[in-house]
């Protein structure tokens, strides 16, 4: 068995833990509020992000990140995409040694365009980065917590690394999958919660069930269009960390990004979804984002474009939805090459 250190406990960060825990590992679950540390080492519970959870008792908390560190080589890190560098920065006044770093943040940074691996790589010296893998695919921390089956994909340019991350993870509800598709993993799991946020407002109108396909399969589309240029494998848009990613946060009510999209469609304004959401929205900043690469890159994104109108340039959600409707005609298939 392992030792293994966690950084975040929001619901994924905590639910992976679980998961080590589970499998045995000695697993040091980081939070930056010391209550919360408390709260789970006397209570063995996590009130605000999984309040019907009870933690297993060999999950242990603390606020103290040096000393999550020390724990172990092996540091997942989950916490939301825009804590990723102030997480490094506080890292690299201590860190002296390597680490195998696992990330799970489906985000893409917003002007330098970064995905998850490349900001740690920029914010993390060469000598204290073992390997980066990815861990990505359909996977809400409320079912994980439950024991549902799921299926998930880890990635690095070094199998032997994500083979060592797979079998650190899996078991009997949890399988992980392996690939070297780094680009095309990251893409997929940051892309996937723009058209979740689209497919949330797309609902929040009451658009159904027709609506709602096609924007999954059209933002299928423009993620791979996207993805490809940028150098991700086609096939992994198709597979657990692309399609299946999609399909479960454009129709799951766990998902953040789609209940704070259908609060859009009902008429609300961001910040009062944001601030009713108390959880971390990641589509919202990765739809900067994408808008961003799409213009870089030269590469048509007309759902993330329209949503990028709905969210910064307060654009009504029904009239994005007619101007998507009445675009110029299109081929399917040639579209997206
Ligand atoms: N919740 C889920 O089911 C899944 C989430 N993810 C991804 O995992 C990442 C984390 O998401 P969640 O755990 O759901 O978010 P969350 O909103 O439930 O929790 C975020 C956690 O990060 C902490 N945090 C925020 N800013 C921080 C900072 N500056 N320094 C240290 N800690 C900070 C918060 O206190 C909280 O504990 C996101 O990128 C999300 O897309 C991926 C797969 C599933
Ligand atoms: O990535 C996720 C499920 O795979 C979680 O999606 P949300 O952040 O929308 O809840």
């Amino acid at each position: 068995m392992e030792n293994v250190t966690v950084l975040g406990a929001g619901s994924w960060g905590t639910a992976l833990a679980i998961v080590l825990a589970e499998n045995g590992h000695h697993t040091l679950l980081w939070t930056h509020r010391e209550e919360q540390a408390v709260e789970i080492n006397e209570h063995h519970t996590n009130q605000k992000y999984l309040p019907e959870t009870n933690l297993p008792n060999n999950l242990v908390a603390t606020s103290h990140l040096e000393k999550a560190i020390d724990h172990s080589d092996v540091v997942v890190v989950a916490v939301p995409t825009k804590a990723i560098r102030e997480v490094c920065e506080k890292m690299m006044t201590f860190l002296n040694k390597k680490v195998l770093f696992v990330h799970v943040s489906k985000g893409i940074e917003p002007n330098s365009l970064m995905r998850i691996s490349e900001m740690l790589q920029e914010s993390l010296s060469a000598d204290v980065i073992e390997e980066i893998v990815v861990l990505s695919g359909p996977s809400h921390a409320e079912e994980v917590v439950l024991h549902h089956p799921t299926t998930i994909t880890a990635a690095s340019k070094n199998l032997s690394a994500a083979e060592k991350v797979q079998d650190l993870f899996m078991n009997q509800y949890f399988r992980v999958y392996t690939t070297d598709d780094v680009v095309g993993v990251e893409l997929g799991g940051a892309l996937k919660n723009v058209i979740a946020l689209a497919a949330g407002i797309s609902d929040g109108l009451n658009y159904g069930d027709n609506a709602k396909a096609a924007l999954i399969t059209r933002g299928l589309a423009e993620i791979t269009r996207l993805g490809v240029k940028m150098g991700g494998n086609p096939f992994t848009f198709s597979g657990l960390t692309g399609m299946g990613d999609l399909i479960v946060t454009c129709t799951s009510v766990h998902s953040r990004n789609w209940r704070a999209g259908n609060m859009l469609g009902k008429g609300m304004k961001l910040e009062q979804v944001l601030d009713q959401m108390g959880m971390v929205v990641e589509g919202v900043r990765t739809t900067k984002a994408a808008y961003q690469l799409s213009q870089e890159y030269k590469v048509p994104m007309p759902i993330t474009t329209a949503l990028y109108d709905v969210l910064f340039n307060d654009k009504e959600p029904k009239i994005a939805v007619d101007e998507l409707m009445i675009r110029t005609k299109k081929r399917e298939i040639n579209d997206l090459q």
